[in-house]
């Protein structure tokens, strides 16, 4: 799966302009549809985060999957900057929900969603200047939180994965113990794998 991210662009006020014609849509086996969209009520979980992390949907273009959560499909792909493209692991609602009807189906994704907008204000808060964002802690690059279907997490991309399957395989492979550097600075120690 390689193509522009979504079949939707965003007007300057933020309302949804439908480009299904003009650009490939990215989850094509996603089949909510935005008729269906009509029953679900506004919420918290379809709020605009704001500009400074909203994402253009055409900056981002999916590359592949690589995980997936509880909720959550986790993908690597690209997002274009004035200066270059950097990798990202971009965070979906699940493009199967596994339900029997539609109206679940609906139900099971407002969950999803509401699960990644709580992620996202977590997230979002760690970053802020009042709790100054740490350099061991995974780094928000924005979201898409403007178009339902689309709703997602942008992420630095981790080419180690997850932290539990990378230090499991460490320690499966006898080197885990080898690999931990230890610094100390004047007022902690600090571990460092
Ligand atoms: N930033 C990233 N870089 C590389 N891989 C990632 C990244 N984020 C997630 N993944 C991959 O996707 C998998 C699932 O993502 P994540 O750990 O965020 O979901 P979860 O917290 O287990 O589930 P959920 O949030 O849905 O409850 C991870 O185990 C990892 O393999």
């Amino acid at each position: 799966m390689n193509g522009m991210y979504s079949k939707y662009s965003v007007d300057n006020n933020g309302k949804e302009e439908d480009n299904t014609n003009r650009n490939e849509k990215l989850f094509s086996d996603n089949d909510e549809s935005h008729e269906g969209d009509k029953l679900l009520k506004e919420g918290h979980d379809y709020k605009a985060i704001g500009e400074n992390f909203e994402i253009e949907p055409d900056k981002l273009v999916i590359m592949k999957p690589i995980g997936k959560g509880y909720f959550s499909d986790v993908h690597m792909g690209m997002l274009s900057s004035p200066n270059k493209d950097i990798p990202v692991a971009v965070k979906t609602t699940q493009m199967k929900t596994g339900s029997i009807n539609e109206e679940e189906s609906k139900d099971i994704l407002k969950r999803q969603r509401q699960a990644l907008r709580d992620e996202l204000d977590i997230f979002v808060h760690l970053q802020s200047s009042a709790v100054g964002g740490h350099e061991n802690v995974l780094k928000l690059l924005g979201a898409i939180t403007t178009i339902k279907t689309d709703f997602s997490l942008v992420t630095e991309y981790c080419e180690c994965g997850s932290m539990d399957s990378f230090l499991q395989a460490k320690w499966k492979n006898g080197d885990f113990v080898d690999e931990l550097i230890f610094e100390a600075n004047e007022n902690e120690k600090v571990w460092k794998v």
